[in-house]
């Protein structure tokens, strides 16, 4: 059998997409050690890139013609926008988290956004797909190994379980599935370039996760 688009990003990039899931802080949360410091810095990257998510697939809702891929895009802004948005302005505000733009500035979340902002911007729906994919399903992957820990930041605790509730892995699979299906419809320079994409925002996301440390 030929093998999927979606398993062969994921073979090709294995050694990239486990650092990843063993970045520090993926083992400060597995362990419960997670310093409350650098969780404040995490979220107000994080909501920045929200920002940037929305733009993301509103590129991929124009580049698709199936008005079935339309309406899983659309959904996704929307949930972004009036879910996601809200929920982190509530936390900043809760968690008394303090501006701070130095971190925003910090090239590393600055090369994420951008990065994925322009894989958006210059490629083509396969490859918007790949790189939402390699997001998704990376953090679909750490939150499901560290589930079943004890998490003490209820805080924490609910960031995990976003990202291994049934919306979250459904969302994840269609990501996965979609790739699998444009895959069998293109050529071997574009296979690669979609797997080197995947490869690109597993390292964009270990730096952007160590500069909030
Ligand atoms: C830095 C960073 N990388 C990946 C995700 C995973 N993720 C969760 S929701 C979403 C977009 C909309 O489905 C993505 C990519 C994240 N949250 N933060």
């Amino acid at each position: 059998m030929v093998e999927n688009l979606s398993d062969r990003c994921l073979r090709e990039n294995r050694d990239a997409f486990d650092r990843m899931v063993g970045h520090r802080f993926v083992r400060d949360i597995a362990t419960d050690a997670l310093p409350r410091a650098v969780f404040d810095r995490y979220l107000l990257i994080e909501g920045e890139f929200v920002a940037t998510a929305i733009s993301i697939f509103a590129f991929a809702t124009i580049k698709t013609e199936d008005i079935g891929d339309r309406r899983r895009l659309i959904a996704v802004q929307h949930a972004l926008a009036n879910d996601q948005i809200p929920y982190f302005e509530k936390l900043r505000d809760r968690r008394a988290i303090a501006a701070a733009p130095q971190v925003a500035k910090d090239p590393r979340v600055v090369a994420f956004d951008r990065g994925m902002f322009d894989i958006a911007a210059k490629g083509d729906l396969p490859q918007i797909l790949a790189a939402m994919f390699a997001a998704e399903w990376m953090y679909l992957t750490w939150c499901q190994r560290v589930s079943s820990n004890p998490i003490s930041d209820p805080d924490i605790r609910k960031w995990v379980d976003m990202h291994t509730d049934a919306d979250f892995s459904d969302q994840a699979h269609w990501l996965k599935t979609r790739l699998d299906a444009a895959g069998a419809k293109m050529d071997e320079a574009q296979a690669a370039a979609c797997s080197r994409i995947f490869g690109t925002v597993q390292d964009l996301e270990y730096d952007f996760h160590e500069a909030a440390y």
